[in-house]
């Protein structure tokens, strides 16, 4: 999870090849009109999100039901966001690709995304709420290498599974 430009698409991508796992991007699941209004400078609204974060949900439920733990990469900006997606999936262990504004701003002048322009990153920080102490979570910073974080977030999965937390499914 992380704001736009956090890295979820690239770190997700890494993260689910190194664990042998598959791997969902949220952004391939929002709807043409979403994607129109981000595009066109608007930011998405706790409306426009909840279906897509309901989509989300479920194939995070079906994946899990048909016995393959996933990693999916949605911004999941606001706790209730993380909270629903975690009602379906209880297992699930959200990842935060956490860094300052102007690296990540930065990053994405990089990039030349489908349909997010880098103007709509402050809406994404104005949003986005820290993870709390009571969510089976994590933050990584994501001021480093794509490996060194993959080395990161690993060091942490394993010690979540040896505190006895079986992690079937990890949100990046
Ligand atoms: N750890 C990293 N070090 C250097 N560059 C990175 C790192 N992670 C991602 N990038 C680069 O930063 C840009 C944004 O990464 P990415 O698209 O994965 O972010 P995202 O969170 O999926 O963005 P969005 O939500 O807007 O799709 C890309 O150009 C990517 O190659
Ligand atoms: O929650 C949101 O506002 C959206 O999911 C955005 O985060 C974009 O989909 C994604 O970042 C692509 O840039």
């Amino acid at each position: 999870m992380g704001v736009s430009g956090s890295g979820k698409s690239t770190i997700g991508i890494a993260l689910a090849e190194s664990l042998g796992l598959t791997f969902i991007d949220g952004d391939d699941l929002h709807t043409p009109a979403a994607k129109a209004k981000m595009g066109a400078g608007q930011p998405l609204n706790d409306e426009d999100r909840a279906p897509w974060l309901e989509i989300i949900a479920r194939r995070i439920a079906d994946e899990l039901a048909a016995g393959h733990p996933i990693v999916v990469a949605c911004s999941a900006l606001k706790r209730r966001y993380r909270d629903l997606l975690v009602s379906h999936a209880p297992s699930t262990v959200l990842i935060h690709l956490a860094g300052d504004r102007a690296l990540i701003s930065e990053r994405q002048a990089g990039r030349n995304h489908e349909y997010m322009p880098n103007s709509l990153l402050d809406s994404q920080f104005a949003a986005l709420e820290p993870l709390e102490a009571d969510e089976r979570a994590f933050a990584v910073s994501l001021a480093q290498t794509p490996d060194a974080i993959i080395a990161d977030i690993r060091t942490r999965l394993d010690a979540l599974d040896a505190a006895g937390a079986s992690t079937e499914e990890v949100t990046a």
